[in-house]
């Protein structure tokens, strides 16, 4: 097993990545490392553009402007292929292959890693017989490493959910992946599931694997982030250590939804602010008597 490094070679490098969506500007000019033996948590509220962001870096996306470097390399914008470069990715929403067996599962995460491919994985062809031997061996390993080794031969769909997650990440490993991206790894877990998730994250970066996470749970994120960023309507609003990050005010009232000046899209919320104050000095006002507006007031 190798230990952590601490040098700081960018591993992920995004340069002035933006992502249009016809007239919407989901993420704009964003730059983004991820260093080795860092793990790296990035956050934002609802519709901030995370999960946009993370799709431009793993080629599900072609972003509109801008350029992903893994290792040095320009990534090619096809999932498969930055798979194949070294960067595996779990979803916000569980994809296993419901109807096939835990160790079947990570079995098929191998196909970027075997000469054989997919459909020769899946169809048991010639070729992925000899390489089969080699694949199972590490496929228990990582089952072993997750703590699901004894499940083998479960079905992945009768698995309780914490664990169903776990599958997911053991099949991202199974590509041997120089770093993993976890898109919302505690979602609906626990709060035992989410410690066990925690320290499979320190784990995993342990063994060498640079890690990026999207993550509502702020405790979690803060907790095993080196470092955060932070994602404001498509900007990156504020990068730094846990502790910068959780102090800084403009992130609180990002997620609070307090404006700020400067803050992403203020200008927009000015404008239609100073519109609707036209509108009311315009419009005849409320009777004396009316109960007091809570317009303005937070919630
Ligand atoms: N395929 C798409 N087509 C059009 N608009 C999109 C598409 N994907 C995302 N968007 C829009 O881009 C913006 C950013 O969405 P995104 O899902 O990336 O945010 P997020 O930060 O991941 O949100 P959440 O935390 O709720 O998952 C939103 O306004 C969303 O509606």
């Amino acid at each position: 097993m190798t230990t952590m490094t601490t040098q700081t070679t960018p591993v992920l490098e995004a340069r002035d990545v933006t992502m249009r969506f016809g007239g919407l500007t989901a993420v704009r000019s964003v730059d983004f490392t991820v260093n080795s033996g860092e793990i790296v948590g990035l956050i934002g509220p609802n519709g901030a553009g995370k999960t946009t962001f993370f799709n431009c870096l793993t080629g599900l996306y072609v972003p509109t402007e801008g350029k992903v470097s893994y290792k040095g390399t320009v990534l090619p914008p096809k999932p498969h292929l930055v798979t194949q470069a070294g960067i595996a990715r779990t979803f916000q929403n569980i994809r296993l292959f419901a109807n096939m067996t835990v160790l079947e599962n990570v079995l098929v995460g191998r196909h970027t890693r075997t000469k054989e491919g997919l459909w020769s994985a899946l169809l048991r062809g010639p070729g992925f017989k000899k390489a089969e031997k080699a694949s199972e061996d590490r496929s228990m390993e990582l089952l072993d490493f997750i703590g699901l080794a004894h499940k083998r031969d479960h079905l992945a769909r009768n698995l309780p959910y914490g664990e169903q997650r776990k599958l997911e990440i053991a099949r991202a490993l199974a590509s041997e992946p120089g770093l993993l991206l976890l898109d919302e790894p505690t979602a609906g877990m626990n709060p035992q599931e989410t410690r066990a998730t925690e320290e499979l994250v320190f784990a995993i970066r342990d063994q060498g694997i640079a890690i990026l996470l999207i993550e509502h749970d702020m405790r979690f994120v803060f907790n095993l982030s080196d470092r955060v960023a932070v994602l404001v309507q498509g900007e990156k609003l504020v990068e730094g250590t846990p502790q910068v990050v959780q102090a800084d005010e403009r992130v609180v009232a990002a997620y609070l939804g307090t404006p700020f000046e400067g803050a992403p899209g203020a200008d927009e919320v000015a404008e239609v602010e100073a519109a609707e104050a036209d509108a009311d000095t315009a419009t005849p006002t409320a009777t004396a008597d009316s109960t007091t507006s809570t317009r303005g007031e937070s919630q």
